[in-house]
């Protein structure tokens, strides 16, 4: 093995700089010449690629972002796409590909591995969306925003006291996934958590919000995922409902960007390196994962999350610790 490709796609994630130094160290060690692909699957198809030395990749792990740039293509989802891009694979004599992403650019890549190309996919995404690891490169950063700004909305919901009680609406983001909001309530203390996994209840949350004014509360924080219903209308009906107006704040793209955190910077070195061991010292494709506290290849499959036991018993804490 003399020389592989990496490329970062989807939504970018904090921590994507530190998997892309990982792998090109790694591979220098192993005499192997890593290619950056540049905006994803685009870079594949139009063939945008340079050597990644070791002074393109000094200190990146401090940015957010990546420094390869990341793309979306309706191109690669076709036929002819993925047969361009095995043809370009060839013309860049790539012996392998590393492919950063989400469960999009996973499903890419996975087609690429149908095709006999050496393929190993990392799980970048701040979702954390993908089965088939506990943790995806972007979401403990992510997490860490959240928890930060809602830390900030506290102060002044705690402080200012109105006659009627203030509340906050604070959507993240999450189109199919509700971690970046569990996790986020959970660490700090949101009294209500909407999530795309669960259907919302309106009674259920109305009862708890009256619960906590009666009892003296004088403000509430709920966080909702955005794919949980949009913003506006959950807003109109908890506000017809409860009888007293809320202010929603969209975090939205904030949430992407950032010095990433000593967690994803840390996994995300530790699935660049494998990356790289598993090209080189076992012949098989798949992706990888972080499985209690284990760095583990998975077998191509559907990535797409389902509710995991961990996940239920998580959704059922946070909604224990809101009331
Ligand atoms: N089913 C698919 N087959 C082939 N390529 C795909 C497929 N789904 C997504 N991709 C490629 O991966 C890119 C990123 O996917 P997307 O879902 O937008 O982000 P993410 O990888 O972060 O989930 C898409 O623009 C497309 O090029
Ligand atoms: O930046 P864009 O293209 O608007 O995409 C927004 C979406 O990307 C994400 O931030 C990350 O999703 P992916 O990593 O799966 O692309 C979602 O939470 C959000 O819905």
């Amino acid at each position: 093995m003399e020389r592989i490709g990496v490329l970062t796609s989807g939504g970018d994630a904090p921590g994507m700089n530190s998997a892309i130094r990982s792998i090109v160290k790694t591979a220098q060690k192993n005499k192997i010449q890593v290619y950056g692909i540049e905006f994803g699957y685009i870079g594949l198809l139009e063939m945008k690629y340079k050597k990644l030395n070791i002074l393109d990749i000094d200190h990146i792990s401090t940015d957010g972002g990546t420094i390869l740039k990341s793309g979306r293509t309706d191109r690669f989802k076709t036929d002819e796409g993925i047969e361009q891009a095995v043809k370009n694979i060839k013309k860049m004599k790539l012996d392998g590909l590393i492919v950063i992403g989400g469960d999009g650019s996973i499903k890419g890549a996975q087609k690429l591995a149908k095709k006999e190309i050496k393929v190993i996919a990392i799980p970048g995404t701040i979702d954390n969306d993908i089965n088939v690891t506990d943790y995806t490169i972007g979401f403990d950063t992510a997490c860490n925003i959240v928890i930060n700004s809602v830390d900030k909305v506290l102060d002044t919901a705690k402080s200012l006291v109105n006659e009627n009680p203030r509340i906050f609406l604070i959507e993240v983001m999450g189109r199919n996934s509700g971690d970046i909001a569990l996790y986020s309530s959970l660490s700090g203390g949101a009294d209500e958590v909407l999530i795309p996994e669960q259907k919302i209840d309106y009674n259920e949350i109305i009862n708890n919000l009256n619960n906590k004014f009666k009892i003296g509360k004088k403000y509430a924080i709920i966080i909702m995922a955005e794919g949980a219903g949009k913003l506006d209308e959950v807003k109109n009906k908890l506000e017809k409902d409860l009888g007293y107006s809320i202010k929603s704040i969209l975090l939205g793209h904030l949430q992407r960007g950032g010095n990433p955190s000593a967690f994803d910077r840390i996994l995300a070195s530790k699935f660049g390196y494998y990356a790289v061991q598993t090209m080189i010292n076992k012949n098989q494709c798949g992706i990888i994962g972080i499985n209690c506290n284990d760095i583990i290849l998975n077998k191509f499959n559907n990535s797409k999350k389902t509710k995991s036991k961990t996940d239920n018993e998580i959704y059922e804490l946070s909604k224990t610790l809101c009331h």
